[in-house]
Order: structure tokens, then C-alpha cells, then sequence
């Protein structure tokens, strides 16, 4: 049965050779940089572009999204024309969001005709870890189901693909083979490894779309401005050899496009065929990046559409510029330092009055729900009492002081969620279970991965009770990109990890996108540095760079 949901059907005759204007077509819009001027102002989704049928189910399924922002009416009109974009804007501004309406609103591909017909997938949305991918699927579910009518399998709509505990990412290939959705959503290593083991598990040539969210996090690049540097040229050696997933899988699906960019389209007759719309997106994309897409790699040309609003303007260590509204003013940022003396502010912090920070005021929550609705440590994980015997006979690696300042203002001032990022190489389970030991209520972010814990986190209209807050404990690879609709607060331990020596920007980076996970859509957030006497200088580094003056929790001297 036809649903109003269901995404109108592109066949495709598959040739391997499309006219030559088919493939200028794929790279022709002229270079535009979003004015954002539209003949008839986009005051609904319906005015930016998308189906009716799908504008309606994503009213019904967010009821506090009611109408597109400037970047994501553009953004969809653009997509609908098969652009390249880069998309860059501030973290939280809705650009995940607005990507997923933009491709659930492509038409779905299909190849051959009638009953033979194949379907195929039509967009890859690539991300660098899988709780990313779940909050898209998440996203994606609430729309379907939201959807009029009966609405379609959400496996034909979008499935993921991602390494998940102890399940083989082969699992989950016989679906992606046999149903292919119309979104498939994936880490860069997975879809590797699939096609390692299964190269016709689907085929990334007839994808119609690639979409890179958080591009930045997944292609690493090197400063542009220490070339000379010896120690440069041996990173640069080291990174051609060791590509990484990300860099390897955008070569085999635009490496004709690359040879096509690199010579003159008027003279290639017979120019590969098709190369996928590329769409990369992050509120932190550096001139490095732009260099390998565009001039190492040959990937983008000059068509490409730009969609920017209020960018950090970091040009490299020499040159830093700060735009004041790249940082959300509705954060506001403190820096505790921990030690066996206690836990102190760091001088330099003003009181929010001094700043003239109103008092940040954190909605009570509605719709509060009953406790046993979120699940319990072991019902996510089996393995946690056995851990917590070998956890209590062994010493901690975690500084405890820095704990224990965690749990201090955790017990003071969050209302019902807060992040507590860690840094990569430490284990999270250990995190989790010194906290439980100080009676905090902490959690991996292994929630998002069950289907309870996501309804729970990802809700957008309702907040989590306020009788038990949560701490969600994750580490500092893990949160690019993820949106916690009722956070508040954001804990960073272990910054010394994130002061990358030789890279500067991406140190701030790291930090921007931490703060990131709060302040969302304008809403209040906090963010709580907590260090060792011995790391003040580095974050009171960061601080000026983006021109933040930290501000005093009034509790600790
Ligand atoms: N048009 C809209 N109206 C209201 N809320 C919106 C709208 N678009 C997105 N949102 C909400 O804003 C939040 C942030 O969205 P999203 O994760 O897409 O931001 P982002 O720009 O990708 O952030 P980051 O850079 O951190 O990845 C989500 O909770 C989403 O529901």
C-alpha cells in the first residue's frame, strides 16, 4: 500500500557512461555563498523545498520545530538541485538535523523498470561514531512514525551500519543487500570493512548522495602553515601511508571525479559517469580541510555552494581571529581545580554578575516520567557486576580529586542531565563505577544504543525527572555531533589529553565542540572544566583564544 510517507521513486537507467552534460551537471551550480535572499520568504518547510506529506510528519514528530532556519532552507533547496556543499555553522544550529530532512526528502533511486526494477541506496551519511548514527536513526523513527497513513518499515527508510558491542557488523548486511534503505547510515571504518568482506553489499557508485557530518573529526589534515617543518613532512608521509577510513573511502567513490577536476571537462569525451553529490558539513571547518578537498584531492571545484553563518574565523596558531558568535553566549564556562588542598576556582573567574551573565535559569522539567522507564545499568550491560568486583580490588587510574569535584557540582546544580566527557584512552566503565561509588547516577553512553535510552535522551519536548539526575559518562571521541535535548551541564576531565601540542586548532576545536553539546537552539548550558593545578595554563590559554572569561561557581573559593 502507497503511504503519503513514502519518498517518490528516481529510476535511473543504469549506463556506465552518462552524456558529458550529465556529469557537468553533477558540479555546475555557480559558486554561491548563501545570501539567504529568496524571492518569497521561507517561513515553512513546505516553502524551503520539502513534501508536504514529510514537512507534516515532522511537525507532528517535533512539535518545537515549526519552521526551517535560514541555513536549513537553504541547505534543502540546494540538495533538491544535486549540489556539492559545505555547510558550517555554530554547534547546535541545526545542521545534522536539517541534513537528514533534506536527504529523507531526495527521491529514492531505483534502477531498471518494472518488475525488475532494483532499489538502491540513495544517500550514505557517513559520521565518526555510532551514536551519532543512532540519533539520526532516531530522528528518522520519529518521523515515519509520524508519517500519515500506514507507515513504511523504518528499515526501508534508514538503517545503520556501525560497530556495536560484540555483534559483527556482518549482521546486518543481508538487510542492507536485499532491502537497501533510502538512507544508510554509517561509521567510514564499517562500511569499509563491509565492503572488504562483501564488495556488492551495496554499490557505491550508484549512490546518489555522500553526506560527511562532522568531516573535520573523520578526515584528519595537517596545518597548512608548518610545511617546511620537518616533522610536518614526516606526518604528512605517515598519513598518505595510513589514509584512514575516511580519506580511503572517499577515494574509491570519487576517484573519477578527482581525474575529471584535474583535467579540463571539455576535452574528457569520455569522462567516468557519475560521481555522488558530495555534502560535508561541521561548525569547525578549517582552511586545511578546504585545501585537501579542493586542491590535494581534486574532490571539489569551484561550483561548489558554501553555506556559512556565524563562523570561527581561525586562519592557523598566528593569525586567530574569534567571532563572538561562535561561542554561544547562553553558555557560560567555569574551570575548577582540583587537588588534595580542595576544589577552587580558577583566579582569573569574575562572578556572573561582573560578566553581566544573567543567572542561567534551567526550565523545570514537564512531563516528568517514572524512574523505572530508564533503564538500569545492567539491563544495558550483563558484564557490570562482574566489573565491579575487579573494579573493586584494583586502584583507580581516574584522578579521584577531579571526581570528586564532578560530583560536587553535579550534586549542586544539575537539574536532571549532564555530560561528563573524559578523555579517549580512559575507560568509561571505570568512570562510571567511581562515580556510582560517590553516589552519583551515572551511565555510559551506551544508552543511545538501546531503544529505551534513546526515547528517553533524545526526546525534544520532555525532560528526564528531575527526582534522580543522570550523568552520562562518554569520552572525548564519542560526542562529536550528538544532541541531548534536556543537558545542561557538560563536565571536561582530563584536558591535558586535549592540548594537542603541535596542532592548536585542533585543541580548540576539541574544546568548542565539547561546549557545543549544551547552549543548543539558544538554550542555557554550562560548561565545567574541571583540572590539576598543573594544566591552569593550558586551559586558561584556550579561554583567551576564544576570548572567554570563566566564570565563578560561587559554592568553591
Ligand atoms: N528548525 C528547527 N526548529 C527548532 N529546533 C530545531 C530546528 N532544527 C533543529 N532543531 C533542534 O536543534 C537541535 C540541534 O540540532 P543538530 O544536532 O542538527 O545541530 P548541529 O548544528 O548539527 O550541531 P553540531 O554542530 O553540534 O553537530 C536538535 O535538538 C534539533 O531538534
Amino acid at each position: 500500500m502507497k503511504t503519503s510517507f513514502s519518498t517518490p521513486i528516481l529510476r535511473r537507467h543504469w549506463v556506465r557512461c552518462l552524456p558529458l552534460q550529465n556529469i557537468r551537471r553533477i558540479s555546475q551550480a555557480a559558486e554561491e555563498y548563501a545570501s539567504y535572499s529568496h524571492s518569497k520568504p521561507v517561513v515553512t518547510f513546505e516553502d524551503a523545498g520539502l513534501r508536504p506529506p514529510l514537512a507534516k510528519a515532522i511537525y507532528t514528530a517535533f512539535p518545537n520545530v515549526k519552521t526551517p532556519t535560514e541555513i536549513q532552507s537553504t541547505l534543502i533547496s540546494n540538495v533538491m538541485k544535486g549540489k556539492d556543499i559545505i555547510l558550517q555553522d555554530e554547534t547546535g544550529s541545526g545542521k545534522s538535523f536539517g541534513l537528514i530532512l533534506a536527504l529523507l526528502n531526495k527521491p529514492r533511486l531505483a534502477f531498471g523498470s518494472g518488475p525488475r526494477d532494483r532499489k538502491a541506496v540513495t544517500s550514505l551519511v557517513l559520521v565518526p561514531h555510532r551514536d551519532l548514527a543512532f540519533q539520526m536513526l532516531h530522528w528518522i523513527e520519529l518521523i515515519v512514525r509520524a508519517s500519515a497513513g500506514t507507515p513504511p518499515p523504518l528499515s526501508s527508510i534508514a538503517q545503520v551500519l556501525v560497530r556495536e558491542g560484540d555483534r559483527h557488523l556482518t549482521e546486518g548486511l543481508p538487510l542492507v543487500r536485499t532491502h537497501p534503505p533510502h538512507i544508510l547510515i554509517a561509521t567510514p571504518a564499517s562500511v569499509m570493512e563491509v565492503l572488504r568482506e562483501d564488495p556488492d553489499a551495496f554499490r557505491l557508485k550508484e549512490l546518489s548522495t555522500v553526506a560527511l557530518d562532522e568531516v573535520d573529526y573523520m578526515i584528519e589534515t595537517l596545518p597548512l602553515n608548518s610545511s617546511n617543518n620537518r616533522r610536518h613532512q614526516q606526518k604528512i608521509q605517515a598519513l598518505e601511508k595510513h589514509p584512514g577510513p575516511a580519506r580511503a573511502l572517499l577515494a574509491e567513490i570519487y576517484k573519477d571525479r578527482a581525474k575529471l577536476n584535474a583535467g579540463s571537462r571539455e576535452v574528457m569525451v569520455d569522462a567516468p559517469s557519475h560521481s555522488p553529490q558530495l555534502i560535508m558539513s561541521s561548525a569547525t571547518i578549517r582552511r586545511q580541510l578546504k585545501h585537501f578537498f579542493f586542491s590535494e584531492k581534486q574532490y571539489l571545484n569551484r561550483e561548489v555552494v558554501k553555506i556559512r553563518r556565524a563562523v570561527m574565523r581561525l586562519h592557523g596558531q598566528n593569525e586567530l581571529m574569534t567571532d563572538q558568535l561562535a561561542m554561544h553566549s547562553v553558555v557560560s564556562h567555569h574551570v575548577l581545580v582540583a587537588s588534595d588542598d580542595g576544589i577552587v576556582n580558577l583566579p582569573s573567574a569574575v562572578t556572573a554578575e561582573d560578566q553581566g551573565i544573567p543567572r542561567l535559569s534551567f526550565e523545570e522539567p514537564k512531563n516528568v516520567e517514572p524512574l523505572e522507564t530508564f533503564p538500569t545499568l545492567s539491563d544495558i550491560d550483563p558484564a557490570v557486576e562482574t566489573r565491579s568486583i575487579e573494579f573493586s580490588m584494583t586502584p583507580s587510574p581516574l584522578n579521584q580529586n577531579s571526581l570528586e569535584a564532578v560530583a560536587a557540582v553535579f550534586a549542586l546544580d544539575v537539574p536532571s542531565v549532564a555530560l561528563l566527557v573524559i578523555p579517549s584512552e580512559t575507560s568509561v566503565h571505570r568512570a562510571v563505577y567511581d562515580l556510582r561509588e560517590m553516589g552519583v547516577n551515572a551511565h555510559g553512553m551506551d544508552l543511545l544504543v538501546q531503544d529505551r535510552g534513546r526515547t528517553y535522551l533524545l526526546k525534544a519536548d520532555a525532560e528526564p525527572s528531575k527526582t534522580n539526575p543522570t550523568l552520562l559518562v562518554c569520552t572525548s571521541s564519542s560526542i562529536r555531533g550528538v544532541d541531548l535535548p534536556a543537558l545542561t551541564h557538560v563536565f571536561i576531565l582530563g584536558l591535558e589529553t586535549l592540548l594537542a601540542k603541535d596542532n592548536w586548532t585542533l585543541t580548540l576545536d576539541t574544546y568548542i565542540h565539547l561546549c557545543g553539546r549544551v547552549g543548543r537552539f539558544k538554550k542555557h548550558g554550562k560548561v565545567i572544566t574541571v583540572v590539576e593545578k598543573k594544566t591552569v595554563s593550558g586551559i586558561e590559554k584556550i579561554l583567551s583564544t576564544l576570548d572567554i572569561t570563566p566564570v565563578r561557581f560561587n559554592a568553591f573559593g
